[in-house]
């Protein structure tokens, strides 16, 4: 018998920032409340599914030696959650994942959820699901915190474990520049650290996210600089100190102003416009004060599609096993 073989899907996906992220205390089941302010940016990993003879993980790009490439990957975990939600449970033998990533790794900056979020999307083209965004979402924060906004992109207040979202208005383009350090950093080890911080002493936290969500409504990165705000900043500073050192050095190269994102080590400089980030970036990558700088600019949409606006691109003649 004849079986059509589907062509590749591929699907680009944002890395976010948090440009306000406010930790509450542990839960019981070992998750913090949060509410934070998830932006997508430029910056983006790309996610190939495709039938194949040779199931699994292959990883290139963005600190490729350090992402896992057996049934721990974010993406593998995606393509078994789809399967067994779609009732497809034998597929997930037959599906490759190739990831060419750019958002660094254990970074902050949700890189694994952000494959995660795009196996979801390129899959259930893959396989013509036919699911709404909000159905793979629901799949998606089975998987981790992060992944539902990759999925929506844009800019969002995330509460909850930061898997509940809604869209919060933001006129203007921001522009950034962003430090990757020399490795990453755990996020349950700085979940970890802040609550040591707090049984220890008493860490400053971050206010309401209410005066940013009007800065972003205004449009201006002046306003929206003075507002940026972290309380796992601390944490990861003690945990990496030359932190410090990095943030110091964005602002000095000429940023608004600094930021860890998420549990870091990644810290995010807002800059004035495209050609003072271009500026900074310059400036920074000469401090010597961390492994890569990359300028860019959000909000920009969740996942993709590659070529087509959620529709498949226009398939090359499908293959016919026998
Ligand atoms: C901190 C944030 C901020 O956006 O981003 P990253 O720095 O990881 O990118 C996220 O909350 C991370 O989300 P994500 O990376 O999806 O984390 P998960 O897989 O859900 O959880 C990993 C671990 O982090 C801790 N965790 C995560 C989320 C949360 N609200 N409270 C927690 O305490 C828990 O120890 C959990 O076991
Ligand atoms: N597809 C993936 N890409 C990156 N890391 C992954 C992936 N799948 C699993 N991981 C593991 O998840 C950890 C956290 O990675 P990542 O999502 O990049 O960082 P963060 O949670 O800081 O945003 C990594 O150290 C890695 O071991």
């Amino acid at each position: 018998m004849l079986a059509v073989v589907p062509p590749p899907v591929t699907v680009r996906v944002p890395a976010k920032v948090n440009l306000h992220l406010s930790v509450g205390d542990a839960r019981e089941d070992g998750y913090h409340e949060l509410t934070t302010i998830f932006q997508a940016l430029s910056l983006t990993d790309e996610v190939t599914v495709a039938v194949s003879e040779e199931p699994g993980v292959e990883v290139h790009g963005e600190g490729e030696k350090s992402v896992p490439t057996g049934p721990e990957n974010l993406a593998w975990r995606a393509v078994c959650a789809l399967a067994e939600y779609a009732e497809r449970p034998a597929d997930a033998d037959g599906i490759r994942v190739v990831l060419r990533k750019g958002i660094p790794v254990a970074g902050g900056m949700a890189g694994g959820s952000a494959d995660a979020a795009a196996t979801l999307l390129g899959l259930s083209t893959l396989w013509r699901l036919d699911l709404a965004r909000d159905e793979l979402a629901g799949i998606a924060a089975t998987l981790g915190s992060d992944v539902p906004f990759a999925l929506y992109g844009g800019t969002a207040l995330g509460t909850g474990r930061g898997e509940q979202l809604v869209p919060v208005l933001s006129r203007h383009t921001f522009h950034w520049v962003l430090a990757f350090d020399q490795r990453g950093l755990s996020t349950p080890k700085v979940f970890g650290e802040l609550d040591r911080l707090r049984e220890a002493g008493d860490p400053p936290r971050v206010g309401s996210h209410a005066p940013v969500v009007e800065a972003l409504a205004s449009g201006d990165p002046r306003q929206l600089a003075l507002l940026l705000g972290n309380d796992l900043q601390a944490a990861a500073v003690s945990l990496r100190p030359g932190l410090r050192r990095t943030l110091r050095a964005g602002v000095n190269a000429g940023a608004l102003a600094g930021t860890v994102s998420g549990s870091g080590p990644t810290c995010a400089f807002l800059c004035t416009g495209a050609e003072s980030a271009l500026e900074v970036a310059a400036e920074l990558s000469g401090a010597g004060v961390c492994r890569t700088v990359r300028v860019a600019h959000g909000p920009v949409p969740g996942a993709r599609l590659v070529g087509g606006d959620d529709t498949p691109r226009p398939t090359s003649p499908p293959q016919v096993h026998a």
